[in-house]
């Protein structure tokens, strides 16, 4: 198969779709990769290492759309990618259709076949190709936090981990999956006062036992998040209902209660997001302010450390990659966790929760798949 990378066009998205290491596995399996030029050069790969790893490079991102059989990227197709993609051309990528309708047109006018790496799942109930994004947006978020949280960034001027005879500052992380763990063991690491809230009592089970003590956790009641959001100095939105929509879990209205100069980072904005006054941001102009609390809701944060990003994303989705590349549509035909990853399929919604929160037929992808 043709297999091809784009460089990413996402604000300052600086990850790439296939690291050198991952072209040399796709050569070794037969397949010809067709690189655009500087794909790699945000993770510091520069052309000649995709050469030596058997890429050939082509100068437009157009070349790499025409010659390729399959596409494989990092964020969501941008209007200018969408419209280069055709029938019979499979994508491989982070979609995250439920929030984006525009976006999801695109795709189904497009024709072509779209596997969305954050609703491909493993045996063991999770979601192994979001995982990795989900440990770096964790642990950045504690980051992100911590810097709008200094007094010259608008924040109220408490250190995180305090100081010896200073209380330590209080974070508060709604959803303990990857995110959430990731979040709670950087704030852990600053000495700060952690809180984590779930919905599932397993989950708060084994995080008491993960942290052994060093952080609270709380069932998500509507009375124990006002409580917690109340008190915090930082709260991580890290929820998740795998392809749906985030439920919106503080309001507006809550901000009156939250202390000035507080945060809210909204980890979970992808999907839409789970508080009530965020909206998508940029790495350019990460926060903005509603009531006198600081949001920060940045899509794409893996993007930012786009060297531990790309290369902890390429070690996850390689292995689907290559079965993609190797056996076509008769991989997700085969392979059920991969065909949980497929979203859009010859101008159908094939993903259960994407097509109900944007009121389009699922259709099941057994039905429509045809294999040659
Ligand atoms: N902004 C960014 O750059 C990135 C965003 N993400 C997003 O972060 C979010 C979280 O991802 P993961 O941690 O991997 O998901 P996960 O599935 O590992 O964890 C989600 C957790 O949320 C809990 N949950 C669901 N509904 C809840 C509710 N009403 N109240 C409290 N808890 C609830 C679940 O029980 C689960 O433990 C996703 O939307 C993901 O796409 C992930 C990576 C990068
Ligand atoms: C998961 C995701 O949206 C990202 O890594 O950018
Ligand atoms: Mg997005």
């Amino acid at each position: 198969m043709r297999v091809g990378c784009p460089k990413e066009i996402k604000n300052h998205e600086y990850r790439v779709g296939l690291t050198p290491s991952s072209v040399r596995e796709y050569v070794a399996h037969g397949h010809d990769v067709i690189m655009e030029t500087n794909a790699g050069a945000g993770i510091g790969a520069g052309d000649d290492a995709y050469k030596a790893a058997g890429a050939k490079i082509v100068g437009t991102a157009k070349e790499v759309f025409e010659q390729s059989d399959m596409i494989v990227k990092v964020k969501e197709p941008q209007p200018a990618e969408w419209a280069m993609l055709r029938e019979d051309q499979l994508l491989y990528t982070y979609l995250h259709l439920a929030p984006d309708p525009e976006q999801t047109k695109g795709l189904i006018d497009s024709g072509c076949t779209a596997i969305a790496y954050e609703t491909v799942t493993d045996d063991r109930g999770g979601l192994p190709l979001l995982a990795p994004m989900s440990e770096v947006a964790g642990r950045l978020s504690i980051q992100a936090s911590a810097t709008a949280l200094q007094k010259a960034n608008g924040g109220s001027g408490v250190l995180l981990g305090g100081v010896p005879g200073v209380l330590p500052g209080k974070v508060v992380v709604i959803g303990g999956g990857v995110v959430g763990i990731h979040a709670a063991k950087m704030a852990v690491g600053l000495g700060t006062d952690v809180t984590i809230l779930d919905r599932s009592l397993p989950r708060l089970r084994q995080l008491d036992d993960i942290f052994n003590g060093r952080v609270k956790t709380r069932y998500s009641s509507i009375d124990a998040l006002e409580q917690e959001v109340f008190a915090a100095d930082a709260v991580i939105g890290a929820v998740l209902i795998p392809g749906a929509a985030a439920p919106k879990l503080v309001t507006r209205e809550m901000l009156s209660g939250m202390k000035t100069g507080s945060v809210l980072c909204d980890v979970a904005i992808d999907q839409g997001g789970c508080f009530e006054t965020s909206k998508a941001t940029t790495h350019s102009e990460p926060t903005y302010v509603v009531d006198g609390v600081i949001h920060y809701c940045v899509a794409n944060m893996p993007g930012a450390v786009s060297v531990t990003s790309a290369h902890a994303l390429n070690n996850a989705t390689l292995q689907y990659g290559v079965m993609l590349a190797d056996k076509g549509l008769n991989a997700i035909l085969e392979n059920h966790h991969l065909r949980n990853g497929l979203n859009v399929h010859k101008g159908k919604i094939t993903n259960a929760a994407v097509a109900e929160a944007l009121g389009y037929e699922m259709t099941a992808p057994e039905t429509i798949l045809k294999v040659a």
